[in-house]
């Protein structure tokens, strides 16, 4: 694991779109196409504007989620909403997102779906872009959630599976741990010393199942930490 730290929350976001956009330009002049996940949540807006104004092909791009709540995708906590609105705002708007749920389907066929999906035009990722929230979650593995274990199973072979939340049961679908390990470079935008306190936690724990985030800081690949104040 590496850490960057920034000098601010813009020069972060700034230094990580950039560093993503180079990686996604090696990944397009290599095999002609590139793939990328990323967060929702309340710290990815500025980076993912940052990204999506960036002079890449986007038309041979394919962005998804790194998870997503089960709520429509006009809903104000939809990752996709999230996207929609940032990344693929300005010239990112050629690329092709692929959500990871669809409430017109029953749940079981939207995973059905999507997880197809995934698996076709995805997988493996080139670039994973990941949060991090104070409990040590990561994507949707939540520590103590309702489906975890089978999402973190290293021998697991579904890309996508649904967790519920357990502060609140809010449904979820998170990429796995296996999917999430699998992609060529990850990067973890954190913000704030709550966060930066709460690696620290992570790093010291022993037990993926109470810090979930270790699924990628102690992957194979390099996974870089990318942190401001
Ligand atoms: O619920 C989620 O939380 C994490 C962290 O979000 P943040 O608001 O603390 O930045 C996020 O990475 C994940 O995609 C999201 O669904």
């Amino acid at each position: 694991m590496d850490m960057i730290v920034a000098e601010s929350r813009g020069a972060l976001a700034a230094r990580l779109a950039a560093e993503v956009a180079g990686e996604l330009r090696h990944a397009l002049d290599t095999h002609g196409r590139a793939s990328l996940a990323v967060p929702g949540g309340t710290t990815p807006g500025p980076f993912l504007e940052r990204l999506g104004a960036e002079p890449l092909p986007w038309e041979r791009v394919t962005v998804t989620l790194s998870d997503e709540r089960c709520v429509p995708a006009d809903h104000p906590r939809s990752n996709y909403r999230l996207v929609a609105a940032t990344l693929l705002a300005g010239p990112a708007r050629a690329a092709r997102l692929v959500p990871l749920y669809d409430p017109a389907l029953p749940p079981e066929e939207s995973l059905a779906v999507w997880s197809a999906e995934l698996a076709r035009a995805v997988l493996p990722l080139d670039v994973c872009v990941l949060g991090m929230g104070d409990d040590l979650h990561t994507a949707s593995l939540f520590p103590g959630a309702a489906g975890l274990a089978a999402a973190l199973d290293p021998a697991g072979e579904h890309p996508l599976l649904p967790v519920r939340a357990p502060a609140d049961g809010e449904r979820r679908i998170t990429l796995t741990a296996p999917c999430l390990r699998a992609a060529g470079h990850v990067h973890l935008l954190i913000q704030g010393t709550a966060k930066r306190e709460a690696l620290d936690r992570a790093l010291a724990s022993r037990s993926v199942a109470e810090a979930p985030v270790r699924v990628v800081l102690d992957r194979p690949g390099r996974t870089t930490v990318w942190y401001a104040d």
